[in-house]
């Protein structure tokens, strides 16, 4: 673990609402980490329903605070210098199974005290608390491609911003099974959830969602913290009249040209659904063009598309990264659609996963033990290559190619491709 250093006192806390003894301390939080990331100051009502929310996600807040005199006219010592926010929410590790995960969130550290060990001391603490609480795996979305990968992350799901042209060219090579109609937006509230819950369930690098979600899609709660009126909602019905999707969309204004809807969420829990919501998406009157932020990279609907080049999707970036905290459940935690046995040398810069592994697959349950050193291992790599590789949308044969895994017995690269497959392409369509 970090040094700790006399000049901070690390402070944990969970959300608090208005009215609780704690809600001054998690109001300031709330504020220090608004301030980090450039935020305009949030007004009180702001922060008191960011807090409810956070409350609902039991977040626990991590705060660094000067434990020396502090110059006079700055921010008080009750402010915090640095953030750092948790909280434990599913992943879907593929085949359905849910493995307990803690993410992180909400990481700032005053421009006045930066690199000084902040991060490090609030990353390497929590990280090793977790593991000792008995969760495998932790994960966070990063602002910078820097800044994780020393502590171990590393990244396991892409996602891509996609431009979608829905003027006469846009065809969709599918017969409709279900029916899109418009709906109050606030019905969301209710449904939102209830969809994306089958999602969940069914997509491998899926993240259990915060509440704010329902209220971002239902338009209850912009990012600027009010009511958002633009918001609209489609909602898409499977064959039995149930409602298996919804799409929540902005007009962009009259003078964005060409005339664009904004996806705000778009959740579909059969393909049907989803061809179909863009089916919708594509015949609104006097809008030829959508865009959509959180599209997967292996898009069913590149493929449905009579014509593919109706998306343009040149920003493809890295979305969810995922740390390993204990190798032995988090490897038998997944399921295997082959059988096979990889013996596995892991490094960790942080100490808390470093040691030889042996996974043995049979019938698609694994086995897997510490093994002593004199094991030969098959693949020698670091956590981060590991947590890479864990849902399938990272291939080994690619990290080997690049260095950062080492291959000791021909082959098995591959197998590790076989063995850590999903049925899916992963996709996360939760930000935290
Ligand atoms: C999950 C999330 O919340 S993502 C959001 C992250 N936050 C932001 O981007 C907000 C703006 N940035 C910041 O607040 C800060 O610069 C932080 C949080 C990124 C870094 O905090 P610091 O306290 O300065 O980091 P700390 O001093 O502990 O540095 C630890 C190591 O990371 C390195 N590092 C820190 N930030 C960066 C960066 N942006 N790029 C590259 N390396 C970095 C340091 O050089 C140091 O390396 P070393 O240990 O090998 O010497």
């Amino acid at each position: 673990m970090a040094e700790l250093s006399d000049d901070y006192e690390i402070r944990r806390f969970p959300a608090a609402v208005d009215g609780e003894p704690g809600y001054p301390e998690a109001e300031r939080w709330v504020k220090a980490v608004s301030f980090g990331f450039h935020e305009s100051t949030r007004t009180p009502e702001h922060v008191a329903k960011s807090l409810q929310t956070y409350r609902a996600d039991r977040r626990i807040f991590t705060g660094a605070y000067q434990t020396r005199e502090v110059a006079p006219g700055s921010f008080p010592a009750e402010v915090p210098v640095a953030t750092f926010g948790t909280m434990r929410k599913t992943l879907n590790i593929g085949f359905g199974r849910m493995l307990e995960t803690q993410l992180v969130t909400a990481v700032t550290v005053r421009t006045s005290h930066r690199r000084r060990g902040l991060l490090r001391r609030m990353m390497s603490e929590d990280l090793a608390l977790a593991k000792a609480d008995g969760v495998a795996m932790a994960a966070l979305t990063a602002s910078e491609g820097s800044i994780y990968g020393r502590f171990g992350y590393g990244v396991a799901s892409f996602e891509r911003t996609v431009t979608v042209d829905t003027s006469a060219r846009f065809s969709l090579v599918h017969q409709a099974v279900g029916r899109v109609d418009v709906a109050e937006p606030k019905v969301l509230l209710d449904v939102a959830p209830e969809v994306f819950a089958r999602v969940h369930r069914l997509t491998p690098g899926s993240v259990d969602r915060q509440e704010w979600y329902r209220q971002l899609a239902s338009g209850s709660l912009g990012r600027d913290g009010k009511e958002d009126p633009a918001v609209k909602v489609a909602l898409h019905y499977g064959p039995d009249g149930g409602v298996d999707g919804y799409v929540s969309y902005k007009f962009l204004g009259w003078e964005t040209e060409p005339h664009t809807m904004h996806v705000v969420d778009l959740v579909a829990a059969t393909h049907e659904a989803y061809l179909e919501l863009w089916q919708f998406l594509a015949a609104i009157d006097l809008i030829e063009r959508i865009t959509w932020e959180e599209a997967p990279l292996d898009d069913p609907l590149t493929w449905a598309l009579a014509d593919p080049r109706c998306i343009d999707s040149s920003d493809s970036r890295d979305m969810l990264w995922l740390r390993i905290l204990d190798v032995v459940p988090a490897l038998q935690a997944r399921h295997y659609p082959v059988d096979g046995r990889l013996v596995l040398e892991v490094l960790d810069p942080l100490g808390l996963t470093a040691g030889t592994f042996a996974l043995a697959v049979s019938g698609g349950k694994a086995a897997v033990e510490r093994v002593g050193p004199e094991a030969d291992p098959d693949l020698t790599l670091d956590v981060s290559a590991l947590s890479s590789i864990y849902l399938g949308a990272v291939c080994p044969v690619t990290l080997t190619a690049a260095g950062r895994i080492r291959e000791h017995r021909q082959g098995a690269a591959l197998r590790a491709r076989g063995l850590f497959a999903v049925e899916r392409a992963a996709h996360c369509l939760t930000h935290f």
